[in-house]
């Protein structure tokens, strides 16, 4: 007999478990909780032994209790003994017994340790730092300071990428930590540069500085996605790349949550992929209206139409935010109206590219059409309500092409506070006339075109 139903499915179910070692964040913002977020949304099971619980918000931290070296004993032996943990990410430890215990009971684990000397605010969170070096940072098989860590821990004040490679080599053999990574979140310039070093040489990595306000938990994140990449590939090149990878969208996508440092959006990805998602779901439930509709012929031009429909216009940043349909929707010669599947992001349609110039704009705007150009339709949209803006092609300066949706939005933010909902022209050399009509979401684009053909 081949195997049971139960086991396959108890099989699909299994996640590697990661541990991590921290404090607890209040505000949830770095530390452990923080980690486990990580490891969640990279497939790990995270668990998690606590050293302290600070009183902390994005304002910065106000008081620590410790917990007893007995009681983070308890905690990480109660893991191990259930738990297959595949790798351990250290941050916040406090005191010299809380280190002998790492020690007695972690020193063969693969430890990825974050040296967190201090918070944002400068509040120390390893009180007794001697001891650490002596204790914790030999027993590291890899450690991610920052540059002003890694200059309290190697004695050489980083400032310059020799600095950083002399800080990185000194490390690795005062400690004899196999892998010392330098994150360079706090050094100048347009790039972000992490430098990793191992007996093999010294990798550099650089991804755009983000310019924000917003970047509580980078350090944690980082080592974290770190440890959940070594997990999964057990190959430290990789896991450094991804983490760098991983590290840059919590970063731009910061939540300007509190009245301090806000946390980085460590579920961004995730939640950008479900957007995505429904924004699919949502391109369906309209090509099945536009099939549906008998009277939806009469709105497609010659040049044919499309929909772009984006994710929620506060993520949206670039094309890659914006569905369309690849084969446009098509009027055939009886009539019959195709919708060309499959739903793609990214393509530079003109729909897209219009829909990208309104959301830049601040406008409230999810959908775009562009429609067959007519008096009677323009009259329509104003009778439903719609507020209509004419442009004059006439007017477009000479500019390469792919500019004009762009151009046109410009023109018209230039002449009203407000993009109107309906934007048309009636054509130039070449160019057939057409209506632009975006609004805030699906369910107001399908009403309106329902109201309106049934005006036609
Ligand atoms: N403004 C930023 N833009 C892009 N990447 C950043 C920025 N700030 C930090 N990083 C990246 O975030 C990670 C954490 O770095 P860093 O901020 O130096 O750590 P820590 O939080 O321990 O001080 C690194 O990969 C670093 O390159
Ligand atoms: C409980 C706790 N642990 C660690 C930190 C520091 O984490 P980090 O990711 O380096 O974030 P910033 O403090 O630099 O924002 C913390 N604050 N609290």
């Amino acid at each position: 007999m081949g195997s049971s139903w139960k086991y396959e499915s108890e099989k699909a179910m299994i996640k590697p478990v990661g541990m991590t070692v921290a404090g607890l964040d209040t505000g949830n913002g770095a530390g452990g909780e923080t980690d486990l977020r990580v490891f969640e949304v990279l497939g790990i099971h995270g668990v998690f032994a606590i050293t302290a619980i600070t009183a902390q918000s994005t304002k910065g931290i106000k008081d620590i209790n410790v917990v007893s070296s007995e009681f983070l004993k308890k905690q990480i032996e109660t893991l191990l003994d259930d738990f297959n943990v595949e790798a351990v990410k250290m941050g916040m430890i406090y005191t010299k017994e809380q280190f002998q215990v790492v020690n007695e009971l972690l020193h063969d684990s693969f430890l990825v340790v974050d040296p967190v000397l201090y918070a944002k605010d400068g509040t120390p969170l390893i009180k007794d730092v001697e001891d650490y070096k002596k204790i914790i940072l030999p027993i590291a098989k890899v450690i991610a300071p920052n540059i002003i860590e890694a200059s309290a821990i190697s004695g050489i004040k980083v400032e310059k990428e020799s600095d950083v490679v002399i800080a990185c080599k000194k490390i690795r053999e005062t400690y004899n930590i196999a892998h010392v990574i330098i994150k360079g979140g706090h050094s100048k310039g347009d790039f972000s540069f992490d430098y990793m070093c191992n007996e093999e040489g010294v990798y550099k990595i650089g991804y755009h500085r983000i310019q924000a306000k917003d970047t509580h938990g980078t350090g944690s994140v980082f080592a974290t996605a770190f440890t959940a990449e070594y997990i999964k590939t057990k190959d430290v090149k990789l896991a450094f790349r991804k983490a760098r990878d991983f590290v840059q969208s919590p970063i731009e996508y910061g939540l300007n949550i509190g009245k301090g440092v806000g946390p980085v959006n460590v579920s961004i990805e995730i939640m950008k992929k479900s957007m995505k998602y429904e924004v699919v779901e949502e391109m369906r439930r309209f090509a099945e209206f536009a099939e549906n509709n008998e009277k939806f012929w009469i709105l497609i031009p010659e040049v044919q139409s499309n929909l772009a429909h984006s994710i929620k216009p506060e993520y949206v940043r670039d094309l890659n935010d914006i569905a369309t349909f690849r084969g446009r929707i098509i009027r055939r010669w009886d009539k019959k109206v195709i919708v060309g599947h499959p739903v793609v992001f990214g393509n530079p349609t003109h729909t897209a590219r219009m829909l990208l110039s309104i959301i830049l704009k601040g406008m409230n705007s999810t959908c775009l059409m562009n429609i067959r150009y007519d008096d009677k339709i323009v009259e329509s949209f104003k009778e439903i309500g719609y507020e209509t803006v004419e442009i004059n092609r006439e007017l477009e300066p000479s500019h390469g092409e792919g500019k004009t949706m762009q151009w046109i939005i410009e023109y018209i933010s230039g002449e009203y506070v407000r993009i109107p909902n309906v934007i048309y022209d009636k054509g130039t050399k070449g160019k057939e006339a057409m209506i632009r009509f975006w609004t805030k979401n699906m369910e107001e684009m399908i009403e309106a075109l329902d109201n309106l053909l049934k005006m036609l």
